[in-house]
């Protein structure tokens, strides 16, 4: 089994004239949060659209490794076959829950599939089945579990819409967890939070990680989240990468902080030369 979870290589997405990500590689490890971060469009939701088939990129290669040793190409991939054969799960910018519905019964639906494959989709296997009881009983014990994660416990009957904006964020978490994925990709989880939300969304991934080795790849403006978590930060400038490593490295790379900055290209030997000093 190989500890590289996901391999990025020379991606590439043109939209029209326009090269939105430029032979653009990298690679996640298993069990590890790797932050994908850059300013204002340079590409991160084009790479994440790109690993989870909302797009299918113009070149390039994603690999996805899973722990019982299987690979998948995901670009070759149909998109509805990324979650349940590659077993990628995702959440996005804007929440899509079903707000009708209770807390609890988002969990339960999300694991509609595996409930139907249970039931040998019969109407016999829905009422007597005993792999379906045993599977709905898991079910159920599986929902349990990631409200308790997600600190919803007590709002487990509540229509989901009625949350506050960082509990319905964390129930999306959940509910992607409750589908057993391998990788988990957030697209900025942690906007619109408060300082408080943030910490709790912090304390939730961090648990992930520890708790299921479940490998997250996150896109995220908010900084003290990503330095805080992160093992790993890629960071892209204009559809390319300009740095990878750990958060302490990247906080301190000239060209990094050129990036946020907006300083031209000059400057950043400026900045190198301040940050040798330590005068920034
Ligand atoms: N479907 C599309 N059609 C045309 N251009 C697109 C499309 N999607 C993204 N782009 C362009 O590709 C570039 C990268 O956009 P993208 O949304 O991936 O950046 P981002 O880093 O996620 O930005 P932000 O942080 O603002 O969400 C931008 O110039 C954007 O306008």
């Amino acid at each position: 089994m190989t500890d590289t979870i996901l391999k990025v290589e020379h991606l590439s997405m043109k939209f029209g004239g326009l090269m939105a990500i430029n032979d653009f590689s990298f690679e996640a490890k298993r069990g590890n949060i790797t932050a994908l971060i850059g300013p204002n469009g340079a590409g991160k939701t084009t790479v994440f659209n790109c690993i989870t088939g909302f797009y299918k990129p113009t070149m390039g290669m994603i690999t996805l490794n899973q722990k019982n040793g299987h690979s998948f190409l995901l670009e070759r991939l149909p998109d509805f076959e990324i979650p349940k054969k590659a077993k990628v799960a995702r959440t996005f910018q804007n929440i899509r829950l079903f707000s009708g519905l209770t807390v609890l019964e988002n969990l339960l639906v999300a694991q509609h599939n595996a409930l139907m494959r249970a039931s040998g989709y019969t109407i016999l296997g829905l009422l007597g089945l005993p792999s379906y009881k045993r599977k709905e009983k898991e079910a159920i014990e599986l929902a349990r579990f990631w409200l308790d994660r997600a600190n919803l416990m007590d709002r487990a009957d509540d229509p989901a819409g009625d949350l506050p904006y960082g509990a319905q964020r964390r129930l999306e978490i959940a509910r992607a967890m409750c589908t057993g994925p391998e990788l988990l990709c957030l697209d900025e989880p942690a906007a619109g939070l408060n300082p408080r939300e943030s910490a709790v969304l912090n304390e939730l991934l961090q648990g992930i990680r520890a708790e299921t080795g479940t490998s997250v790849l996150l896109i995220e403006h908010d900084m003290s989240v990503v330095m805080e978590i992160s093992d790993h930060v890629v960071v892209l400038e204009y559809g390319q990468k300009i740095s990878d490593g750990t958060p302490d490295h990247v906080k301190n790379d000239p060209k990094v902080i050129a990036a946020y900055l907006g300083v031209e290209d000059e400057e950043v030997d400026e900045i190198e030369d301040q940050l040798d000093e330590g005068t920034i």
